[in-house]
């Protein structure tokens, strides 16, 4: 990811962040409470004052993370739905693993071609069963496909920026463990309890119990995210109840979106331009 962080800094103003640190929600600002609860989303502590700071000289970059199977797929689609733009980093990771792809390039020198299938495709089951039962296995696939990952969102980054786009999510699982967090602003955690989770995961990718909690001991604890997220959607309820707290952060994300588009964005760069120009 840290190809991402330099091109993103470069182009979107932002300096490279040192490591947001979290005050406890206790230690929160009269104002800054007030607007968590206008929001009626359920808040965590807030970030740091220099994380604000930031995150208004450049686009709105909105992180969406989650432990696996806890829902982050289906609020993706729900904001899309909504109009908001969203990036998704398993789409990505798909796309750069494909056949012939950087990504699946450095994949294969990683693990050898018996990680293939016969039809010359990445055997994405067979990497799956590999990588979430070993954790040198796993730092290895991701030192193989972040770099191509990290790009390519980086990529998809300024297209939405030139396209005057004044909000976009990032929907990336490890958001947190990569340390792209520090580039996005609010961070939303998409969460379930342990069981729904586990019930969740097994039923759709059919798994045994011992896989599942597998997959699921591969990422940062739940409970770790909770601390780092500054927002938190509960996902223990029905699809109504998911899509209910997301209207809710779309307008939430919406607010001073204005802003971004009209002064940062590339018209807003150029016009600044134009203006300094004529008064020269
Ligand atoms: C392990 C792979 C082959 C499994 O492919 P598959 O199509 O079965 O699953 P998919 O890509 O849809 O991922 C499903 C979920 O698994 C979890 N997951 C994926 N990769 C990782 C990882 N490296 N570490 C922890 N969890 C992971 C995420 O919650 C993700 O949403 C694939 O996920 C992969 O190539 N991962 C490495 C790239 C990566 O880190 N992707 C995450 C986004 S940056
Ligand atoms: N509120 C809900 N009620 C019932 N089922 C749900 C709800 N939210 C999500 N699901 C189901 O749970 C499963 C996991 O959801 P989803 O695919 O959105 O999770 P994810 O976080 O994107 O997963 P991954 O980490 O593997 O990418 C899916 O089968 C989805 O349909």
């Amino acid at each position: 990811m840290f190809f991402a962080e330099v091109l993103l800094s470069c182009l979107i103003e932002a300096p490279l962040l040192p490591p947001i640190v979290f005050r406890n929600h206790s230690t929160s600002t009269p104002r800054r409470k007030a607007v968590r609860e206008s929001a009626a989303l359920p808040a965590h502590p807030a970030p740091a004052p220099l994380a604000q700071r930031a995150s208004k000289t450049r686009m709105k970059l909105v992180g969406l993370t989650g432990g696996i199977a806890c829902g982050k797929s289906t609020v993706t689609k729900l904001l899309r739905s909504a109009g908001i733009a969203v990036i998704d980093a398993d789409e990505i990771a798909h796309s750069v693993t494909a056949r012939g792809a950087w990504g699946y390039r450095r994949v294969v020198a990683a693990f050898g071609p018996s990680i293939l299938s016969s039809d010359g495709q990445l055997d994405r089951e067979a990497l799956a069963s590999l990588v979430f039962r070993d954790a040198a296995l796993r730092r290895r696939l991701n030192s193989a496909t972040h770099p191509a990952v990290g790009l390519e969102l980086a990529r998809q980054i300024l297209v939405a920026w030139l396209c005057c786009r004044p909000v976009v999510v990032v929907d990336m699982p490890l958001l947190f463990e990569s340390g792209f967090a520090r580039l996005t602003h609010p961070t939303v955690l998409v969460a379930c309890s342990p069981a729904v989770q586990l019930q969740r995961i097994m039923r759709r990718d059919g798994l045994a119990p011992p896989a599942a909690e597998a997959r699921i001991a591969a990422q940062m604890p739940l409970e770790a995210k909770r601390k780092l997220a500054s927002i938190c959607l509960d996902n223990d309820g029905d699809h109504e109840a998911l899509a209910a707290q997301v209207q809710q952060l779309v307008q939430r994300l919406w607010r001073r979106a204005w802003l971004h588009r009209v002064v940062l964005s590339p018209l807003g760069l150029v016009a600044a331009a134009a203006a300094i120009a004529l008064l020269w």
